[in-house]
């Protein structure tokens, strides 16, 4: 055996710092496994209420009441959960709004489209980066997620907008956007709808014209309702390959969007985004897009956020590079490059 790993630093040297690195992203599997279990047995719901005994959970849930004892502390072990030292569980009220179905930032949309979908995509990566995910004429595939999937996935991102929204808002106002005039945006793909529904929030003037695909579109007409926008948002249910946006729009919105596209059809939504804007509108790219810093924590989401698109079926993370192309080759031309969690933002005008 090489002695090379147990030498000196009381038996911890860079090996085994290194093993500590790899085990701890190894075992990161083990967060969805518990939260998904819980999930799937009904003991967020369960706690929306009063705070409860493992043995009380189990016989409400059905299950086994060492087992779900197990499963309890492990959420404790996440905070997901907080034991009360009696041995009762409680949600804690911040998490209430992600792990309930019904929270206008509920994750539960999410964890149903890893359980439909993710993790069997994960676990055949090696197998996608084998083959690639070109189609037969030698292009890159457009990404492959089907309706059924978006009804679940559209609300479980939605908790990315609001820091969005502020910047975004943000960069409007700066160029002319107030309160008091009349704008309008197309949100192209607005799948839950939540960035147009912010927004018209923030600027009483605005009405934003949402696009996307009929099984979708309820969704986002409900939760305009809900946010107490809906007289303001007009819901357009098209393919936005194939039908008309309509004209004159201060904004062409895309969010999440542009990781779906090959680079051709990129390029080609610049293209139909720059026929709709009404003269001096801008188009707002909200997405993964990667800048030369190498170390900026929204590369780093990027390049793991490509690795997700690959394994579930196309789409990427593009360069800002890659955007002036496309939006050079709409006549557009991009006029600033704005950081948000997770996302940036990228906003452009007429060249
Ligand atoms: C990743 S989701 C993004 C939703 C929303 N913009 C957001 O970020 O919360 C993509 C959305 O685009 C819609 N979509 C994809 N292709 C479309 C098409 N050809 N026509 C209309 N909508 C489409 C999907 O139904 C889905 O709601």
């Amino acid at each position: 055996m090489d002695p090379a790993p147990l030498e000196d630093r009381g038996g911890g040297g860079p090996e085994i710092g290194a093993a500590h690195r790899v085990y701890e992203h190894l075992i990161s599997l083990w967060a969805p496994g518990v939260i998904e279990a819980a999930h799937d047995l009904g003991v967020f719901v369960e706690l929306a209420g009063e705070p409860r005994s493992g043995a009380e959970l189990a016989r409400a849930l059905d299950a086994d009441p060492r087992a779900m004892s197990v499963l309890l502390d492990a959420l404790c072990a996440y905070d997901l959960l907080v034991e009360d030292g009696n041995a009762r569980y409680a949600l804690p009220a911040e998490l209430r709004e992600c792990l309930l179905p019904d929270g206008l930032f509920s994750l539960v949309g999410k964890i149903e489209y890893d359980r439909t979908l993710a993790w069997r995509a994960w676990r055949n990566l090696a197998d996608t980066v084998r083959a690639g995910t070109r189609v037969e004429d030698g292009s890159d595939a457009p990404n492959q997620i089907g309706e059924t999937e978006y009804r679940s996935l559209v609300h479980g991102i939605n908790f990315w907008a609001p820091p969005i929204v502020n910047v975004l808002a943000g960069a409007l106002a700066e160029r002319g956007w107030t309160p008091r005039r009349p704008v309008s945006l197309v949100d192209v793909g607005c799948g839950s709808g939540i960035y147009s529904h912010l927004l018209l929030r923030r600027f009483p003037a605005l009405t934003a014209t949402g696009i996307d695909v009929r099984r979708i579109m309820p969704l986002a007409l409900a939760q305009a309702d809900r946010l107490g926008v809906a007289d303001r948002f007009r819901p357009a249910v098209m393919d936005f390959w194939s039908e008309d946006w309509g004209l004159g729009y201060d904004l062409a919105l895309f969010v999440n969007i542009f990781h779906l596209q090959t680079p051709a059809s990129a390029e080609e939504l610049l293209r139909r985004a720059a026929k709709s804007l009404a003269g001096g509108g801008l188009v707002a790219v909200v997405d993964q897009i990667v800048t030369g810093d190498a170390h900026s924590a929204q590369n780093r989401f990027s390049r793991l956020f490509a690795a997700s698109m690959l394994a579930t079926g196309g789409g990427g993370a593009y360069r800002t590079e890659d955007y002036d192309r496309w939006l050079d080759g709409a006549g557009l031309t991009r006029v600033a490059l704005l950081d948000t969690p997770m996302h940036r933002v990228l906003l452009a005008g007429p060249r």
